[in-house]
C-alpha cells in the first residue's frame, strides 16, 4: 500500500492552517482566558502527572492533533506493535520490548515461539543469579563475595543500565559498587581496572550482537587483565555475558551457562528490560527490578487502553509534533530536577535520536517534514547557570521537558523545596516572560534614571511564550522510573508513526563503523595511504607518528 507522506494529509494541512491563525498568540492570554487550564491540560498515569498546559495550544489545536494521530493510524500501529507484527520493516523484525515487562502468563506467539514463556524463563535465571551474587553465595576465585560489578557495553547495552542504576542508587545493595565501561578509549576501562580487585569483581559483557568493536575490545582487555592475575579456570566465576549471539559468547570464552540470552525482536535501545538489565537487577535486587518492569507495564496498559484524549504518550508525542513541525523547533531540552536522573538526557538521546533520526518513509520516499529534534539537556539547577540564558532569550525557541520528583530521599533540610521552586519558576518564566512595562516598573523602583531605563529595556525584556511540559513523579522509585522510560518509548513510537518512518532500525550508525575499520588498518600499516581527502590523510599521518612515538 503506498504511503501518504505527512504533508499530503488533510489532518496535517488543517493543523498548518490553524497554526497560521494562532501562531502569534501569547500563552499568558491563554492562561488568562481559562482559569481551569491546568485541570484541562494535565493527565495522570502510572504514578506520573504530565502538565502540558504551558504549550502554545488550545482546544482546537488538540482536537486537530488527535485527528492527525487517528489519520496516521497510531491506534492500528500500536496494535501491530503489541501483537508482534514485524513493524521493523527494514529488518523484518517484530518489536516486542513491551513483552519483556508483561506479567507471567501472557499468550503471545511470534514465529512459533511462545514469547511470554521465553521471557519469564530468562527472568527466572536472572532472579536466581542475582540473588546468589547479592546473598554472597556466588563467590570469586578466592572464595570472597563479589564487591564490584563492571558492565561492559555501549549504546543500548550501556545507557539504560547506567541511567537506571544511577537513578535508583538509593535502592542499591550496599556491598556492590557498579561500574560502566563503554568507550573504546582505553582511559575508560583503565580507570575502572585501577579501582577494582580481581578477586571480587564480576564483569558483565553486554552486547546484543557480541560483535560491537568497542565492547569486544574492552571485554578482551578486561579478560587479559584478569588472566594476568588469575587462572583461566577462574574466568567462569568472574565473566558473564548478555547477548543474542550464543556462538560468539562461546568463542569469547564465556561459559554459555553464564550467558543470559535475549532475542532479535528487542531493539538495542529498548533492551534494558531484557537481560541487558542484569546489572540493574544486581544493583537493586530482583524484586525492585520486577517493580521497574511493572511500572513500565502500567504505562504500556495506559498507552493501550486510555482514549487518545487522555493518553499521556500520545499527548506528549503530539505536542512534540506541534512544536517540531509547526513551530520548527529544532531541539528539545530535557531538564530533570533530580540529581539521580542526570544520565536521563543521554539515555533519551539514543532512544529518540537513533529511533527517529530518519528521513525516508515506509515506501522509500522522503518524509517531507522535519523529524526528530536534537535531544539534549542537563539536570536542574545546573543547567540554569550554563545554557538557560539561551533558552530564555536566544533566537531559537527550544521546548523543554521539566521532570520533577515531589519527594526527596535525603533529609537535608530546605534543599528539596529550593530545587522544586527553581523548577516551577523556570517553567513559569519561560511561559510568562517579563514584559517591558514590568521591567520599567522594577527599574524605577530601584531609582534608575529614565535614560538608563530606556537603554536597558530591550536587554532585560523577556518575551516568554516559550513552551514546556512538566512531568511530576511522586517519588523516584523503580516503578515510576519504569513508567517514565516507557512513556518516552511510546512517545517516540507515536512520533515515528506520524512521520511514517521506521523507528526501529539504525542504518546511519554503520558508515562510520566501516570507515573506522579502514583507517584502523591504515594506522597499523606501514605507508600512509593517499586515498582519503587531504584532511583525513593528514590526520592519519599525524596519528601514525604519535602512535609510533608512543611505542618507541
Ligand atoms: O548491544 P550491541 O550489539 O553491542 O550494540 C550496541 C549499540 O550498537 C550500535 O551503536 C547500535 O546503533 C545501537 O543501537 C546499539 O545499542
Amino acid at each position: 500500500m503506498p504511503h501518504t507522506a505527512l504533508p499530503a494529509t488533510a489532518a496535517f494541512q488543517a493543523l498548518l492552517s490553524h497554526h497560521a491563525e494562532v501562531r502569534d498568540r501569547h500563552m499568558r492570554d491563554l492562561f488568562a482566558a481559562d482559569p481551569q487550564r491546568f485541570d484541562n491540560m494535565t493527565v495522570k498515569a502510572a504514578g506520573i502527572l504530565l502538565d502540558y498546559s504551558k504549550n502554545r495550544v488550545d482546544h482546537t489545536t488538540l482536537k486537530l492533533l488527535f485527528e492527525l494521530a487517528r489519520e496516521r493510524g497510531v491506534e492500528r500501529q500500536r496494535a501491530a506493535m503489541f501483537s508482534g507484527e514485524k513493524i521493523n520493516f527494514t529488518e523484518h523484525r517484530a518489536v516486542l520490548h513491551t513483552a519483556l515487562r508483561a506479567p507471567r502468563g501472557q499468550a503471545l506467539i511470534v514465529d512459533g515461539q511462545h514469547v511470554g514463556e521465553d521471557v519469564h524463563a530468562v527472568l527466572d535465571r536472572i532472579h536466581s543469579f542475582t540473588e546468589r551474587v547479592r546473598e554472597s553465595q556466588w563467590l570469586g576465585l578466592s572464595g570472597k563475595p563479589i564487591t564490584d560489578i563492571v558492565n561492559i557495553g555501549i549504546g543500548g547495552s550501556h545507557l539504560g543500565p547506567q541511567m537506571a542504576c544511577t537513578a535508583l542508587r538509593t535502592f542499591a545493595h550496599p556491598r556492590l559498587t557498579m561500574h560502566f565501561v563503554s568507550n573504546v578509549d582505553g582511559h575508560d576501562l583503565h580507570d575502572v581496572l585501577q579501582r577494582v580487585d580481581v578477586e571480587t569483581t564480576l564483569f558483565i559483557v553486554a552486547s546484543k550482537t557480541f560483535t560491537t568493536q568497542e565492547t569486544m575490545m574492552n571485554a578482551g582487555s578486561a579478560r587479559d587483565w584478569f588472566l594476568q592475575r588469575a587462572a583461566a579456570a577462574d574466568l567462569a566465576k568472574h565473566f558473564v555475558a548478555v547477548s543474542t549471539n550464543t556462538e560468539a559468547v562461546r568463542a569469547f570464552g564465556i561459559d554459555t551457562d553464564n550467558m543470559f540470552p535475549f532475542w532479535d525482536w528487542v531493539g538495542g535501545r529498548y533492551s534494558m528490560w531484557s537481560s541487558i538489565g542484569l546489572s540493574i537487577a544486581l544493583a537493586i535486587g530482583f524484586k525492585n527490578f520486577s517493580e521497574l518492569l511493572a511500572g513500565a507495564h502500567a504505562m504500556d496498559k495506559h498507552f493501550c487502553e486510555a482514549p487518545l484524549e487522555r493518553n499521556m504518550p500520545i499527548i506528549q508525542a503530539l505536542i512534540g509534533i506541534w512544536n517540531r513541525n509547526c513551530f520548527n523547533s529544532e531541539s528539545l531540552s530535557i531538564a530533570p530536577y533530580h540529581h539521580d536522573l542526570r544520565h536521563f538526557p543521554a539515555y533519551l538521546q539514543q532512544l529518540e535520536m537513533e529511533s527517529n533520526g530518519k528521513r525516508i518513509t515506509r515506501d522509500g520516499s522522503a518524509v517531507g517534514v522535519a523529524t526528530c529534534p536534537f535531544i539534549w539537556g542537563d539536570v536542574g539547577t545546573n543547567g540554569q547557570h550554563a545554557f538557560f540564558q539561551l533558552l530564555h532569550q536566544g533566537t531559537d525557541i527550544t521546548p523543554i521537558d521539566f521532570i520533577a520528583v515531589l519527594h526527596a530521599t535525603h533529609d537535608l533540610p530546605g534543599h528539596h523545596a529550593v530545587l522544586l521552586a527553581n523548577c516551577f519558576a523556570q517553567s513559569e518564566a519561560f511561559m510568562r516572560g517579563k514584559q517591558a512595562e514590568e521591567v520599567r516598573d522594577d527599574l524605577k523602583k530601584l531609582g534608575v534614571d529614565d535614560d538608563e531605563i530606556n537603554f536597558l529595556l530591550p536587554h532585560k525584556t523577556f518575551n516568554g511564550n516559550r513552551p514546556s511540559n512538566t512531568l511530576l513523579l511522586d517519588a523516584l522509585t523503580p516503578a515510576t522510573l519504569g513508567a517514565l522510560i516507557a512513556l518516552y518509548e511510546h512517545k517516540t513510537f507515536v512520533q515515528g508513526t506520524i512521520w511514517g518512518i521506521n523507528s526501529f532500525d539504525q542504518w546511519g550508525v554503520e558508515l562510520g563503523k566501516v570507515l573506522a575499520k579502514t583507517i584502523q588498518s591504515e594506522l597499523a600499516g606501514e605507508a600512509v595511504p593517499a586515498r582519503h581527502d587531504c584532511s583525513t590523510n593528514a590526520l592519519i599521518a599525524l596519528a601514525k607518528k604519535a602512535l609510533s612515538d608512543t611505542q618507541d
